[in-house]
C-alpha cells in the first residue's frame, strides 16, 4: 500500500512530540472527559497554526517604542471555521482563539450507527461564506461519510477554500474524501491503522463526541 504521506501533497500529518504527547494521553481510555477536552483544546491550537501557514497577509505601518516599521496583518473577513456536530465543537475554542477574526458556522452531523451514512440535522452559516477560507473541523475521520456531506454542502454554498482539519484519521477516509473532492486539503494530527467492523478507527479514541461530552 502507498503511503499517503508520501504521495498527496493535499495531506499534511503533523509531525511534532507535543501533539504526540498530547495524542497519547487522548488516546488512554483513562483520560476524564476534563483532560480530554483539555488536549483536544491544546492541540486543536497547534494544528491551526499549521494549517494558516500559507494565508495571505497585508503590511501595517506599527510604531515600536523606538521607531515606525512595517508590520503584517492577516486581513479581516477572510476566514471561517465550522465544526461538525457534536464532536467538533470541542475544537472550535482552540481555533478561535488564534484566528479570532473568523466567523463561525455549524453542521450538525449525526452517523448511524449500523449503516455509517451521515444523517445532516442543523446547519447555520454566516453571510458571505462563500468568500472566505472555511476550516472546517472534526476530532474523527473514519469512513470520511460525514466529512464529505459537509465538504458536499460547503461546496453548495459556493464555498472554494476548505481546509479539512481532524485529529485521527483512518487512510480510508483520507482517500475517500481525497478522491470525491479534487481541491479540499486535510491536516490531521495521526494517520491510524485503519477501520474496524463497526467502522471505529484503530487503535483511534472511542467515541469522540462521547468523550468530549461525557455522554458514556
Ligand atoms: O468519517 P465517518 O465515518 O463519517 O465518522 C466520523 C464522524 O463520526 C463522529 O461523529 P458522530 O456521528 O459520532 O457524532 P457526534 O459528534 O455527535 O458524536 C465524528 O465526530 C465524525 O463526525
Ligand atoms: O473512531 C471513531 C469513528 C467515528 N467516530 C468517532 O468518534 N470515533
Ligand atoms: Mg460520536
Amino acid at each position: 500500500m502507498d503511503d499517503l504521506r508520501l504521495t498527496d501533497e493535499r495531506l499534511c500529518v503533523l509531525d511534532h512530540p507535543l501533539v504526540e504527547h498530547k495524542l497519547s494521553i487522548m488516546r488512554d481510555e483513562n483520560t476524564t472527559p476534563s483532560q480530554f477536552r483539555q488536549m483536544v483544546h491544546e492541540i486543536s491550537i497547534i494544528e491551526v497554526f499549521e494549517a494558516t501557514r500559507d494565508l495571505p497577509t497585508e503590511p501595517v505601518e506599527v510604531k515600536t517604542p523606538l521607531q515606525t516599521m512595517t508590520g503584517k496583518h492577516v486581513p479581516s473577513n477572510l476566514l471561517a471555521v465550522v465544526p461538525i456536530l457534536r464532536a467538533g465543537m470541542g475544537m472550535l475554542d482552540g481555533v478561535l482563539s488564534v484566528i479570532p477574526s473568523a466567523a463561525v458556522g455549524v453542521l450538525g452531523m449525526e452517523r448511524n450507527e449500523e449503516t455509517h451514512q451521515p444523517r445532516e440535522y442543523y446547519a447555520k452559516m454566516p453571510k458571505g461564506i462563500e468568500n472566505r477560507s472555511v476550516f472546517l473541523i472534526d476530532p474523527m475521520l473514519a469512513t470520511g461519510g460525514s466529512a464529505l456531506a459537509a465538504i458536499h454542502y460547503l461546496r453548495k454554498q459556493g464555498v472554494k477554500d476548505i481546509r479539512l482539519l481532524v485529529l485521527v484519521a483512518a487512510p480510508e477516509g483520507v482517500r475517500a474524501v481525497l478522491a470525491d473532492d479534487p481541491e479540499v486539503r486535510i491536516w490531521t494530527c495521526a494517520l491510524d491503522e485503519g477501520l474496524n467492523d463497526q467502522a471505529y478507527i484503530l487503535p483511534g479514541l472511542g467515541d469522540a463526541g462521547d468523550r468530549i461530552f461525557g455522554t458514556v
